[in-house]
């Protein structure tokens, strides 16, 4: 477990490398993303002028802790850098993420982000994505009908629970959480999903990365999306 910590912090602190002063920082959720948040605080200590937007309210929270000066994402004009963790990849960069909820935040700063990093340990990286549910933040409203309609279609989708209630994304909302029967169908459940009304966003993320940093128990690795 330690060591898979270290990996993260490795893949954060390479990513860091590409943080430059003046930059708009795009700031993810989740464990590994935590690492990248502490470095950017010590950056900002350091005398780096950075403006960062953040992915959900945890990330917001870790930003003010380690004084790093945030932005509404309705208030700047560009995002330069995002640097965020996955739950899974596949070689081809796709990703499902979600595993913290935060998916319709996340994919709204990647998909306007000048450039987006991908930071992860090594188990992160499979050869066909499936094993990680895809998360869909759905709403409230009609989740059931819409749940039931999903079922219908052959998959089964389950309602993200946490501490005995209901989980509710940072926009209030809930998280169906989908096991595909065909793995490699994760783009076109996500295509399918998004004609259904009450779909607000799904953890698929096709390949809107411009690198990832992938950390084993020896190195560190940087991998170039070149597409
Ligand atoms: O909603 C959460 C995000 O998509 C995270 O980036 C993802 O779950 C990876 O988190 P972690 O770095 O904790 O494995």
């Amino acid at each position: 477990m330690r060591i898979q910590q270290e990996q993260k912090q490795a893949a954060a602190l390479k990513a860091a490398e590409y943080i430059r002063d003046n930059m708009v920082l795009g700031l993810g959720t989740g464990s590994t993303a935590y690492y990248l948040i502490r470095r950017a605080g010590e950056l900002v200590k350091a005398g780096m002028r950075l403006q960062a937007v953040a992915t959900s309210r945890s990330s917001e929270k870790l930003a003010e802790e380690f004084g790093i000066p945030l932005a509404d994402i309705n208030e700047v004009s560009r995002v330069d850098l995002t640097i965020d963790g996955v739950d899974e990849i596949d070689p081809n960069f796709e990703a499902v993420k979600g595993g913290g909820g935060a998916l319709t935040r996340e994919k709204i700063t990647a998909y306007y982000s000048e450039q987006v990093i991908w930071i992860m340990d090594h188990r992160k990286q499979v050869s066909r994505l499936g094993a990680f549910p895809l998360p869909v933040e759905v709403l409230p409203f009609g989740w059931h009908l819409l749940s039931e309609k999903i079922h219908g279609l052959g998959y089964a989708p389950i309602l993200r629970v946490e501490n005995g209630q209901t989980f509710r994304t940072d926009n209030g909302n809930y998280i169906l959480d989908i096991h595909s029967p065909s793995p490699a169908g994760y783009r076109k459940l996500s295509d399918l999903l998004h004609s259904y009304p009450g779909v607000v966003e799904t953890g698929y993320f096709p390949a809107v990365c411009s690198r990832i940093i992938v950390a084993d128990s020896s190195e560190v690795l940087v991998i170039e999306n070149k597409k």
